[in-house]
């Protein structure tokens, strides 16, 4: 597939209606279902090869009443015909009329057919065909204690299209789930594959294109999709690598971080480190007078402006500090909740702001709703799932359908972006930015930090380019998570400690 086409492709992401909408109108320009069928289970059949290329392979299909059932059957047949031993489960009578006849031919052919999962206890491999962007309810028994039985067994198990139990839009596993190895997406990434609670379910996901025409697909998601997934293409087209020849600092964007305390004296140094990153023209730091030299040690390059303190936290911010004299501001990494004040007065700044960590726990203190409305810039927000549900007590569970979440309180203002194993950014029209992979290594104290001063250097910088601000924040977050992955892979999920993650901005660049 032309790599532009895998790029474009990759970018997409669509509900299980917006699926169905799109794969109607190739049936009703004239591709038979059964054809697209034989071509889909194919396709998997040969990606099945690759990973499991030794046909001595017992291989159990599980295969349900609908669609995702008709894809296993041919499935099954395909693989008995490159001489795997396949047995199948199948724990529906009803069968869909196209499912039906791959059954009866697979039966036909000798393969053994089952009513009872436990005739696959001895299978190398499942292949999960039960449930695709069909499941519309809760799964009962008998086929729940099945799916319980099969997830007890450990076995390598690959799901076709989604792992059969999740919701397909929200992820949330419907009474129960397949836990899969491996999952292959069918067409165009599934919204379920951006939900963290789908996570432990999917395994490692790929995407089997089968050529949907992007006029369809753009049909029936527009020219601008409300949602996308975050590719390298989109990030790195929106990061500042190519400098202009002639330029000077302060075209770089000038950057005010205002954070630390005694308490939290490593917060102001991770959230300056991830703004040295990100190439910022110049850096000031707000910090407590008493970190100044501290401060000062680690990043010889910023401005240290000491301010007046109270309990180890910023009373206030001194008279010569003029924010407009800033192209971003970035308020909150180790403040403590005492510094109210100086959330106070970045809210009633006029330039792009970012508020994390106490800058929001302070907003929610304030009212969100009604300090937002009051608000003269850009303001972006990036809380993690706690910080969420404080400034937003009345929204979704940001630990439920969190992409749900995020576009009903993006209508307040703000550029929210909701952090997590899958981070989740939305602007005030309601347009969705995912990004699609991440590793647990930045599960870790002060690597929300660094991504608060990065994202501060990058709106820096950006304001003096005419970039939308929510690309910008969604580059960094892409950034931020590629960055954690490359060190992972370096040094085990173990060993990113949120200094390290600093040391591979650079590097993951390269
Ligand atoms: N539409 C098409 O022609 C194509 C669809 N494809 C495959 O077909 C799938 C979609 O097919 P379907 O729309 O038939 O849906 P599914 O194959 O996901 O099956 C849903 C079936 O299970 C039943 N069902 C739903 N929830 C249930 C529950 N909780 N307990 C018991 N039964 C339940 C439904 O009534 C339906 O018959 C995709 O995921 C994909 O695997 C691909 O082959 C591409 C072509
Ligand atoms: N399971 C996970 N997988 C990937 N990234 C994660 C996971 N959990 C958290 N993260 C990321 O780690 C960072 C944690 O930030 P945060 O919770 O603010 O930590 P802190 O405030 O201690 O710096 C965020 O960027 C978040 O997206
Ligand atoms: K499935």
């Amino acid at each position: 597939m032309a790599q532009n086409r895998r790029e474009e492709i990759a970018g997409f992401v669509v509900t299980a209606e917006q699926m169905r909408h799109i794969e109607g109108r190739v049936f009703v320009a004239g591709m038979p279902v059964a054809a697209l069928m034989e071509k889909v289970a194919g396709l998997i059949v040969r990606r099945i090869q690759v990973y499991h290329p030794n046909h001595s392979l017992r291989v159990g299909i599980i295969a349900g009443s609908g669609h995702n059932g008709g894809d296993a059957l041919v499935v099954a047949r395909e693989l008995h015909f490159h001489g795997y031993d396949v047995l199948i489960y199948r724990p529906f009578s009803k069968l869909k009329e196209l499912t039906s006849q791959h059954f009866q031919y697979a039966k036909n052919l000798g393969i053994p057919c089952f009513d009872d999962i436990s005739a696959l206890k001895d299978c190398d491999l499942i292949i999960d065909g039960l449930f695709g962007f069909g499941l519309e309810r809760i799964i009962t028994d008998p086929v729940a204690t099945a799916i319980n039985q099969l997830n007890q067994w450990s076995k390598t198990i690959i799901s076709i299209d989604l792992p059969s139990g999740l919701h397909t839009d929200t992820g949330e596993a419907l009474g129960i789930a397949i836990r899969a190895t491996r999952t292959f997406c069918l067409g165009l990434w599934k919204l379920a594959f951006l939900q963290d609670q789908a996570l432990e379910y999917i395994g490692e996901a790929e995407l089997i294109d089968f050529d949907l025409p992007l006029t369809d697909i753009k049909a029936v998601l527009g020219d601008q999709p409300n949602i996308r997934r975050i590719t390298p293409e989109f990030a790195l087209s929106h990061l500042p690598l190519k400098r202009p020849p002639v330029t000077h600092k302060y075209k770089q964007g000038h950057l005010l971080l205002i954070c630390g305390s005694h308490k939290y004296a490593g917060g102001a140094i991770l959230t300056g480190l991830g703004a040295r990153a990100s190439g910022v023209g110049m850096l000031s730091m707000a910090v407590p007078e008493s970190l100044k030299d501290i401060l000062t040690a680690q990043l010889p390059e910023a401005l240290i402006i000491g301010c007046p303190e109270e309990t180890g936290a910023i009373a206030y911010l001194p008279e010569t500090i003029e924010l407009s004299d800033y192209s971003a501001i970035a308020c909150g990494p180790g403040l403590t909740k005492d510094a109210s004040s100086v959330v106070q007065s970045a809210l009633n700044s006029t330039i792009p702001l970012i508020l994390d960590a106490d800058g929001l726990n302070i907003l929610a203190q304030l009212g969100t709703i009604p300090t937002l409305s009051q608000r003269q810039a850009p303001t972006i927000l990036t809380p993690h799932a706690g910080e969420f549900k404080r400034l937003f007590p009345d929204a979704p569970d940001p630990n439920k359908d969190r992409v749900n979440a995020v576009r009903k309180v993006s209508q307040h203002g703000a550029i929210v972006l909701l952090k997590g194993a899958r981070t989740a950014i939305a602007d005030h029209s309601g347009s969705i930015w995912i990004i699609p992979e991440s590793t647990p290594a930045l599960a870790r104290g002060g690597s929300g930090d660094v991504l608060t001063g990065l994202m501060g250097g990058l709106v820096a910088a950006a304001s003096t380019r005419k970039m939308p601000i929510e690309n910008i924040v969604a580059s960094a977050a892409w950034w931020h998570a590629t960055s954690g992955i490359l060190a992972a892979q370096e040094r085990t999920e173990l060993g990113v400690d949120a200094f390290t993650l600093t040391q591979y901005l650079i590097s993951v660049l390269r």
